[in-house]
């Protein structure tokens, strides 16, 4: 009943030059059976929602405001991303907490804006080596979970990303049990806080996802699709992840 969204996030990388990368991946995949995604930064959301053409890929922000519009400088609200062509956002990134001291107050309110302005928001968590080492990780991602979830959050407008941060970006990935423990674990959070939409979030699991790993993260339970950093950057690094999980 959940549909497998296989999400890109961009970071600060990319340029007009790599939209050839978003065209190549429609080319790939014309008719997929998961929903895909791919978050670049804002310059290049809206050249990107025409790269796509007719294709169904969705775009979406990498963060936006908690606020409709003000004195922000630098800042970008839900709304824009909008009208620029998203229909998604994420939210609460581990490099937006740790670079930009967000705390999961900060991610609900970000959420609830998100909602507002009709976007689906990717709201985004995990563990520190240091929880993990600690022993803390389950207790450390309900609390983001229960903090971050906004007001009237449902599974049409909610996706939850579990990215553990020392698997970003390091090629450290945890063990499949570790991941199953996690997933299974926020799936039953989840319906403490959302009885209704539990079952129908979608949790992704983000953290050095590589088509030489991607087919084993996807068999796992309750892993209904990944947010991928480095490795969706490129159609012939992103494709075999979508198709892995096509065949999930
Ligand atoms: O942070 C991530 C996606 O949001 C994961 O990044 P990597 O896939 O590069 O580890």
């Amino acid at each position: 009943m959940r549909r497998k969204l296989a999400a890109g996030n961009w970071k600060m990388n990319g340029s007009r030059a790599a939209l050839a990368e978003v065209e190549a991946l429609c080319a790939a995949h014309p008719d997929s059976a998961v929903e895909l995604l791919l978050c670049p930064p804002a310059t290049l959301v809206a050249p990107m929602a025409d790269a796509r053409g007719s294709h169904p890929l969705r775009v979406g922000g990498q963060d936006c405001h908690s606020s409709e519009s003000g004195a922000h400088t630098g800042d970008i609200s839900a709304a824009m991303l909008k009208e620029a062509g998203a229909s998604h956002v994420i939210v609460g990134h581990s490099e937006r907490r740790t670079d930009h001291g967000e705390t999961s107050e900060t991610v609900a309110a970000k959420a609830a804006a998100a909602h507002a302005a009709g976007l689906v928001a990717v709201i985004c968590l995990g563990e520190t080596l240091a929880e993990r080492e600690a022993g803390t990780t389950l207790a450390v991602v309900a609390d983001q979970l229960g903090a971050s979830l906004p007001e009237g959050a449902t599974a049409a407008n909610t996706v939850v990303a579990y990215e553990p941060v020392w698997a970003i970006g390091t090629g450290k990935v945890p063990t499949l049990e570790q991941i199953a423990e996690v997933h299974e674990y926020l799936r039953k959070e989840l319906a403490t806080h959302l009885p209704d939409a539990a079952d129908g979030i979608r949790l992704l699991y983000g953290g050095s996802v590589k088509a030489s790993n991607a087919a084993d993260i996807f068999s796992v339970r309750d892993v209904d699709g990944a947010l991928v950093g480095g490795a969706s950057l490129r159609a012939e690094d992103f494709s075999p992840i979508v198709s892995a999980l096509e065949q999930a």
